[in-house]
């Protein structure tokens, strides 16, 4: 554990509790050291006195590593924190990446950079993890769960885009738009109706009508489709939208069959031969999912055979780190055969790239990040219990508040509890999911040596996965 130094002049001035306990610049959460240190921070307070300065650490010891190219106003929000903040526009292999995330305490993601076991352990310092945008997929949710590393996500602020991409695909299939645009641009005039439809009164099917299958249902509607949907899960229709019951009889009745279902071991392969085989002669698939929910080969055998119109597909089993010119054989053997199909739409992986899309994720993401250091609300986290309490606010003296998370077995609260019992618990409030739990509690009448304590404390139970102080 760190020694005890003084606070800084500025960080004293700053805030009317500060105390003489400072931090090391390796800062970890996870340590019982992590605790001391000051932050100098207003918190708004849905009372009258003003918000109190909570100060888990020095903010300019916070390290936030940014990949993925994260939009700007994530960037701006945790600047404004003053945590250091390191941006980088594309994923890093694994070996960097490794040595990156040892020092951080929160890491921001899109949906390239794999936050595996073997990653994630040597993440010693990491609180939190961002994922900018909807699929989470690319973490292992389980692992940082059990380590006390809480994961945010964006779960619809690129829904709209993902829609407003399958529904200019729907059209651009219908009319071969891929494949004349192409020719042009080779300097061929290829003026032909054959094989090329208006969309108004063809059938569209969803395979999963959540944020994104349901808003294209009605975009789709409005367009003169008829829209039919399978999910594992009941669900209100819309519009005059109707759900179906099997897979197998969305795919016979639908001339576009598109899918928006997350990835799961249920979904892998979700569509493969015999699926294509159910699919109606000369029909259309769109896949803006995940790349593994498609069986590419079997996708390729239906373009060539005539058996399928066409196809959009948006993202793959293995996608490039980067941009540049890695759509290539090694990175998927199918990619030769592929590339040559007619009537064939590839994008790489952009159905949630808009600015406002990217825009809102980093708003959105960016403030689950700072509510969660700042004051340990995991609303919106996606592998933690979902809880907040209000601010302290700047009357309210000698307070801490205290996040325990622990496993999730008998006998947690009486424990906590007894080392809590010299002091009056303002607010307490706990909840689990699967094996983790989470207690945050606010203590009062607490000294700077109580601080100190009451870590040691809580640090030294049997049941503790993480602990942070905010005082
Ligand atoms: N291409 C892109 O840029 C892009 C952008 C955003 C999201 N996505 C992907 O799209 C997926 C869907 O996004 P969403 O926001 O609509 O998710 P969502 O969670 O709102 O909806 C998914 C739906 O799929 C259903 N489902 C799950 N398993 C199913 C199965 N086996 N068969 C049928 N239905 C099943 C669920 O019940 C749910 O209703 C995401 O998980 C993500 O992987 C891709
Ligand atoms: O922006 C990305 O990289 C991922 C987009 C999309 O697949 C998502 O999961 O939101």
């Amino acid at each position: 554990m760190s020694s005890p130094v003084p606070v800084s002049g500025a960080v004293a001035e700053s805030s009317s509790n500060a105390v003489t306990l400072s931090t090391s610049p390796t800062i970890s959460a996870h340590s019982p050291g992590s605790y001391f240190g000051s932050m100098n921070r207003r918190l708004t307070s849905s009372f009258t006195a003003p918000p109190k300065t909570l100060k888990p650490f020095n903010t300019e010891d916070m390290k936030v590593l940014l990949l993925e190219n994260i939009n700007k106003t994530a960037i701006d929000i945790l600047n404004q924190q003053g945590y250091q903040v390191e941006v980088y526009k594309t994923s890093l292999d694994e070996e960097e990446l490794i040595e990156k995330i040892r020092d951080v305490h929160a890491i921001g993601i899109r949906s390239k950079t794999k936050l595996t076991a073997k990653v994630l352990r040597e993440a010693k310092n990491l609180v939190a993890i961002g994922c900018f945008c909807i699929g989470t997929n690319q973490v292992d949710l389980e692992y940082a769960a059990r380590h006390g590393i809480a994961v945010f996500n964006s779960p619809f602020s690129n829904s709209r885009s993902v829609a407003e991409l399958v529904i200019g695909e729907i059209i651009a299939l219908a009319r071969q738009l891929g494949d004349r645009s192409m020719e042009m641009h080779q300097n061929t005039w290829n003026k032909v109706s054959a094989k090329c439809w208006e969309i108004r009164g063809k059938t569209l099917g969803i395979v999963g009508y959540g944020h994104i299958g349901s808003q294209l249902s009605v975009l789709a509607e409005s367009m003169g489709m008829s829209v039919v949907y399978y999910d594992v899960v009941p669900l209100m229709a819309l519009g005059t939208a109707r759900q179906i019951s099997t897979l197998n009889e969305l795919l016979s009745v639908s001339d576009f069959v598109t899918l928006h279902v997350p990835q799961l071991p249920e979904t892998h392969n979700l569509i493969s031969g015999p699926q294509i085989a159910a699919m109606k002669e000369g029909a259309y698939l769109i896949n803006a999912s995940r790349g593994n929910v498609v069986d590419i080969r079997a996708l390729v055998n239906a373009l060539s055979s005539g058996k399928l119109g066409g196809a959009a597909l948006d993202v793959y089993p293995n996608e490039p780190a980067k941009n540049g010119p890695h759509f290539v054989e090694t990175l998927n053997s199918w990619i030769p055969e592929l590339v040559k199909q007619k009537n064939v739409i590839l994008t790489p992986h952009i159905g949630g790239s808009t600015e406002e899309a990217q825009s809102a994720i980093g708003v959105e993401v960016g403030t689950a990040l700072t509510k969660y250091i700042n004051e340990g609300s995991t609303i919106g986290a996606v592998n933690f219990p979902e809880l907040s309490l209000r601010p302290l606010s700047a009357d309210e003296e000698g307070h801490v508040r205290v996040l325990y998370i622990h496993s999730n077995v008998p006998g947690v609260l009486r424990t906590v509890n007894e080392i809590f019992a010299d002091h009056n618990i303002e607010k307490q409030y706990s909840e689990s999911r699967g094996e983790v739990a989470y207690m945050m509690a606010d203590i009062a009448d607490v000294t700077t040596s109580d601080i100190k304590t009451l870590y040691e404390q809580l640090y030294n139970t049997p049941f503790r996965i993480a602990i942070r102080l905010l005082y």
